[in-house]
C-alpha cells in the first residue's frame, strides 16, 4: 500500500497515570472516529508527567498494565500504535521507553531513548534525565506493511547520525514522540524537525504532549509532520488535540529520485558506522 493515514494524539498529561490511560483510551477512539488512521502515535511520557521524582513511581515492566492496554487497542481497532514513551522498568533500571505495536497486537519494536536530556540552559530549561534514567544502546526501525519506520524519542533528534542511521537502514518515515520545552521549543522545534526531514527525505512525525502551565515542566506542543520536501502536512498548536495526515510512499520515491541525497553520499571519502 503506498498511503497511509497517521493520526498524532497531543494529550494533556496527570500526576494521575489511571487519568492518563483513561485519556488516552478516550483520546485514541476519537481519532479513530474522526479520521480512520492506520497508525496513532502518542508523545514522550504520555503516562507519566516529564518529571525526574515521577519517573520511578510511574515505572512498570513489559507487559504491563499500560503496554497491554496498547496493544489490547492495536488489535481491537486494528491498527499500528507507536506508544510515544513510558517509564520503563527493567531491573534496578529505568529506561524512557517506546512500544510499538501492530494490529495483531504483537510488541512491534522498544527503542529506549538513546541520549539523554542533561542540559542547563542558562536562564531557561534546566533538566537531568540520568538522574533518573538510564539511556538505550539500539537504533529501532520497525517493519510495517507500509514500510519501514524509525522510532527515536525527543532528544534523539538532535543526532543527525542516528536519524541517517534510520534512513540508511530504509525508513521512508521517522516518527519522534517528544517532549519539548518553552526554551528550546520556541528556538529549535519547528527547524529539527524540517531539516530531519529534509536531509533524510523521509515524512517526520513528531508528537508532543499538550502544554500545561500547571506542571513544572511545561511541554511546547506544535505536534506535526513533515514531508520530505520540508513541507508541513499537518500541525497542531499548543493545545490538547488530535491531528492527522496521509504519508504517501510514492512522493518518498519521487523526492529520492529528483534529488538523490542518500545516493550522492561519499562513502569512499567518508562512513558512518552501526557498532
Ligand atoms: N526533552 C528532550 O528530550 C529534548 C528537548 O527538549 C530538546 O532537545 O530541546
Amino acid at each position: 500500500m503506498i498511503k497511509f493515514k497517521v493520526a498524532v494524539i497531543q494529550m494533556q498529561i496527570s500526576t494521575i497515570k489511571s487519568q492518563n490511560l483513561k485519556k488516552v483510551k478516550e483520546m485514541i477512539l476519537r481519532a479513530m472516529e474522526e479520521y480512520s488512521p492506520q497508525m496513532v502515535v502518542l508523545p514522550e511520557m504520555f503516562n507519566c508527567p516529564y518529571e525526574n521524582k515521577y519517573f520511578p513511581l510511574f515505572a512498570e515492566e513489559y507487559p504491563g498494565e499500560t503496554t497491554n492496554m496498547l496493544s489490547n487497542l492495536a488489535k481491537e481497532l486494528q491498527i499500528y500504535i507507536i506508544g510515544g514513551s513510558i517509564p520503563e522498568k527493567d531491573g534496578e533500571q529505568i529506561y524512557n521507553t517506546s512500544f510499538s505495536f501492530n494490529p495483531t497486537g504483537a510488541m512491534l519494536g522498544r527503542h529506549r531513548k538513546m541520549h539523554l536530556f542533561d542540559i542547563n540552559v542558562e536562564g531557561g530549561v534546566s533538566f537531568r534525565e540520568s538522574d533518573t534514567l538510564g539511556a538505550g544502546g539500539s537504533i529501532t526501525v520497525i517493519d510495517t506493511e507500509y514500510c519501514k519506520i524509525g522510532v527515536a524519542i525527543c532528544y534523539d533528534m538532535r543526532f543527525p547520525e542516528l536519524m541517517r542511521l534510520m534512513a540508511l537502514e530504509g525508513a521512508e518515515v521517522i516518527i519522534l514522540p517528544a517532549a519539548f520545552n518553552m526554551t528550546t521549543g520556541p528556538a529549535h522545534w519547528h527547524e529539527l524537525i524540517k531539516v530531519r526531514a529534509l536531509d533524510n527525505q523521509v515524512y517526520f512525525v513528531a508528537a508532543s504532549p499538550a502544554r500545561d502551565l500547571e506542571a513544572s515542566y511545561h511541554a511546547y506542543g506544535h505536534s506535526k509532520i513533515v514531508n520530505p520536501w520540508g513541507d508541513t502536512v499537518v500541525a497542531a498548536d499548543e493545545k490538547e488535540g488530535i491531528i492527522c495526515g496521509e504519508i504517501d510512499l510514492e512522493f518518498v520515491d519521487k523526492i529520492r529520485q529528483q534529488l538523490p541525497l542518500l545516493k550522492h553520499r561519499r562513502i569512499d571519502r567518508y562512513e558512518l558506522k552501526k557498532k
